[in-house]
């Protein structure tokens, strides 16, 4: 792991052995960007290759279930922690890395932290509190918000130490061609331009609230829960950019799953139900062709048979008069009718290596500014995650009285406190100060 580009970077761990394993905590902008990249590289030839023999796992809930499924099978010898948060006071990502510094320094001895925990991070002093050296630290500058981090060194450090720097290059390339066709293309031309007009004429002139991301490509099964942060966490705002409230609805519930998949899922509802806007992603060459011999396709083109077939569903519909033609018995015809006129859009993409995906990538990003910059509200902001926070910490000091001194539950609503009481009791026998305990799977 010693080629990162300008950092003296160690090979090996505490023990002399060889760190070949990286579980990356974050959460939010500093995990899920990277794992949709990570997840969309894992089945590509090239990075394949790159990564032979290392892993790349990601920490973000705070349950810890999720700690244990990061750290099952891994020997913290050959174990690198990156610890990703900007501002380093996380409450999810600060717990994770302690409880993964505990793990670490249980089985090697706290001196061995030092060699197995590096941290990304706008936040040095931090950094440097939490006990990693800030010479280990990759900082990045503090107006690069969360959610577009990926092509900073939250992504750029998990990312190379994965699959090497090569390959990670050729992923900020394919970003950075979008950033100058963004800049330059005129607007009839320019592909974020003309998706975000879309979005908003789907929003706001139509008043559909929703849009399915679907993409036909397994590799990309993160994709749409990383678009959901950015375009939920970034247009999801009822307020104009000076504060006042917005004369109509801005914004997109996001949702999406991997075609096929999806289809036998909630496309009924897409089809038949509400109208919900979708955006179709194609590829033309699999990561991973497969062709069985006597096949009528090949199972790429099984998968893309769909991709081509659903927006046609969506578009044109299926009349009573067609059904009616087709001797369909007239008590199911209005349940086997299809009204059409179902707004989708498609994107196909030649193949999804490194390249690709960064541009696909920032065709998001930068549609997703469009839309806010045309809603007039603050894109970069995020308000509406703060007070589910306070109130997650006044509940943090009434656990910790109830269980310490059991101190009775004070201050919440009648729902909240009944929940409480309930959940204390039925957990009065987990001691009140307990001794470490860490996963045992
Ligand atoms: O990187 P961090 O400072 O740990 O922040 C992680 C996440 O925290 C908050 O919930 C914000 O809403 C997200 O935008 C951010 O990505």
């Amino acid at each position: 792991m010693d080629y990162l580009v300008g950092k003296c970077f160690w090979q090996v761990g505490a023990t002399g052995k060889v760190l070949k394993d990286v579980v990356a905590v974050g959460i939010g902008g500093s995990f899920l960007g990277p794992l949709f990249v990570h997840t969309a590289l894992q089945t590509d030839l090239e990075a394949i290759e790159c990564a032979r023999g290392r892993q790349l796992r990601f920490l973000a809930n705070v349950d810890p279930i999720d700690v244990a499924k990061s750290i099952t099978g891994l020997n913290p010898e050959t174990t690198l922690v990156v610890v990703v948060s900007k501002t380093f006071t996380t409450a999810e990502t600060m717990l994770n890395a302690r409880t993964l510094r505990e793990w670490i320094s249980t089985a090697l001895g706290p001196s061995a932290v030092a060699k197995h925990m590096v941290a990304v991070s706008t936040n040095l002093t931090l950094v440097e509190k939490f006990g990693i050296d800030p010479n280990n630290a990759f900082a990045f500058w503090d107006w690069v918000g969360g959610r577009y981090s990926v092509c900073s060194a939250v992504g750029v450090l998990p990312l190379s130490l994965q699959y090497g720097f090569s390959v990670v290059e050729k992923f900020l390339k394919g970003a950075w061609s979008i950033d100058q066709h963004f800049i330059s293309a005129p607007y009839e031309k320019n592909i974020p331009v003309l998706l975000g007009l879309l979005s908003i004429w789907n929003v706001s002139f139509l008043g559909h609230p929703a849009r399915a991301i679907l993409p036909y490509s397994q590799a990309l099964e993160k994709f749409a829960p990383h678009i959901q942060q950015v375009s939920m966490e970034s247009n999801g705002k009822g307020v104009s950019i000076d504060g006042v409230p917005l004369p109509f609805e801005a914004g997109e519930i996001d949702f999406g799953e991997p075609g096929t998949n999806g289809q036998h899922s909630f496309y009924q509802l897409i089809h038949q139900g509400r109208v919900i806007p979708c955006d179709f992603i194609g590829v033309v060459k699999s990561q991973q062709p497969v062709y069985l011999k006597g096949e009528v396709v090949s199972n790429h083109d099984e998968l893309m048979s769909n991709f081509f077939a659903q927006p046609d569903a969506l578009a044109v519909g299926k009349t009573p008069e067609q059904l009616q033609k087709e001797n369909v018995a007239p008590h199911l015809i209005p349940h086997k009718t299809f009204s059409g006129n179902r707004p989708s859009l498609s994107l196909l993409l030649p193949s999804l290596n490194a390249y690709n995906i960064g541009q696909l990538l920032a065709i998001y990003e930068h549609r997703i500014a469009v839309e806010g910059f045309i809603w007039g509200i603050n894109s970069f902001d995020q308000w509406g995650v703060e007070l589910g926070k306070s109130l997650a910490t006044q509940v943090r000091k009434q656990l910790h009285a109830s269980r310490m001194k059991r101190e009775p539950i004070e201050g919440f609503n009648f729902s909240t406190t009944t929940l409480l009481t309930r959940y204390l009791e039925a957990s009065s026998d987990i001691p009140s100060d307990p001794s470490t305990l860490l996963p045992r799977i």
